[in-house]
């Protein structure tokens, strides 16, 4: 076969004319969007704006929404969800487990989940072995939360606020942690209010308003057309 002829791979998420809402009341209003693979993708928005809807729903967890979601050509289900890994923002992990004892419930779930991987993020992040979550920080459990949610061959990995609840340098160790468990193939979807902290690390940004997507585009590329960081251009953008 030519390379002429050989089929384009689907986009690692295409969405169409998303709507949600909540008893009535719209946090997703016909959003369209579509990401290609190989890419860090940052979702930013002001409160509300529905970026943890949307992350839900691309993670197949949420249902009652109107449009076409699809990954990797995948509608939300079984097979979409097989190439997808989510770190939620809340803690999703019992209180009582070491993270041994996530590891092997992240094995037994997931098909895709490297131990060995998943070990060396919890010795990178140096985290303690001997301790349960319940014993462990704020900042100590969403490392492990995304050792577990990194070690996994995924297609795409949805991370909603990996890096909310630690201090500025776990902050950078957690994203050093994140980008050097990436395959370049792979697309993360991260949201994040901490956009200086992200500034560095993603390729193109999408800003959600009231459910829509207000601006998208190659990092690079807004910040040369708007003559400033990503952060400043978010605060100009959600001040008008
Ligand atoms: N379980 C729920 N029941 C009712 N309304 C909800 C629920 N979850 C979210 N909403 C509403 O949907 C809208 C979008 O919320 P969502 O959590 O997706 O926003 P967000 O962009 O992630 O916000 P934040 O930046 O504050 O985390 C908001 O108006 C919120 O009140």
């Amino acid at each position: 076969m030519t390379e002429q002829h050989l089929p384009a791979s689907p986009p690692a998420i295409e969405v169409r004319g998303l709507s949600k809402a909540y008893r009535g009341r719209p946090a997703l209003l016909n959003l369209t969007l579509s990401l290609q693979p190989g890419q860090i993708v940052g979702l930013m928005g002001d409160n509300g704006s529905g970026k943890t809807t949307l992350l839900k729903i691309l993670a197949g967890v949420l249902a009652d929404w109107q449009g076409s979601v699809r990954i990797a050509g995948h509608a939300p289900g079984p097979q979409s969800k097989a190439l997808v890994s989510f770190l939620p923002d809340a803690s999703f992990l019992p209180d009582h487990h070491k993270p041994e004892d996530s590891i092997a419930q992240y094995a037994r779930f997931h098909a895709d989940f490297d131990r060995a991987k998943a070990r060396e993020m919890v010795d990178f992040f140096g985290l303690p072995w001997d301790r349960s979550l319940k014993e462990m920080s704020k900042g100590m459990r969403e490392k492990l939360q995304v050792s577990l949610a990194m070690s996994r061959r995924a297609h795409v990995y949805l991370l909603d606020e990996p890096i909310s609840g630690v201090d500025p340098a776990s902050r950078d160790v957690i994203l050093r942690g994140i980008i050097s468990n990436f395959a370049d193939d792979a697309l993360m979807f991260v949201s994040t209010h901490l956009i200086q902290d992200v500034e560095s690390i993603v390729d193109s940004v999408v800003f959600l308003r009231a459910g829509q997507v207000l601006l998208q585009g190659a990092a690079d590329d807004l910040r040369a057309e708007h003559g400033t960081s990503l952060d400043g251009l978010f605060r100009k953008v959600y001040a008008a």
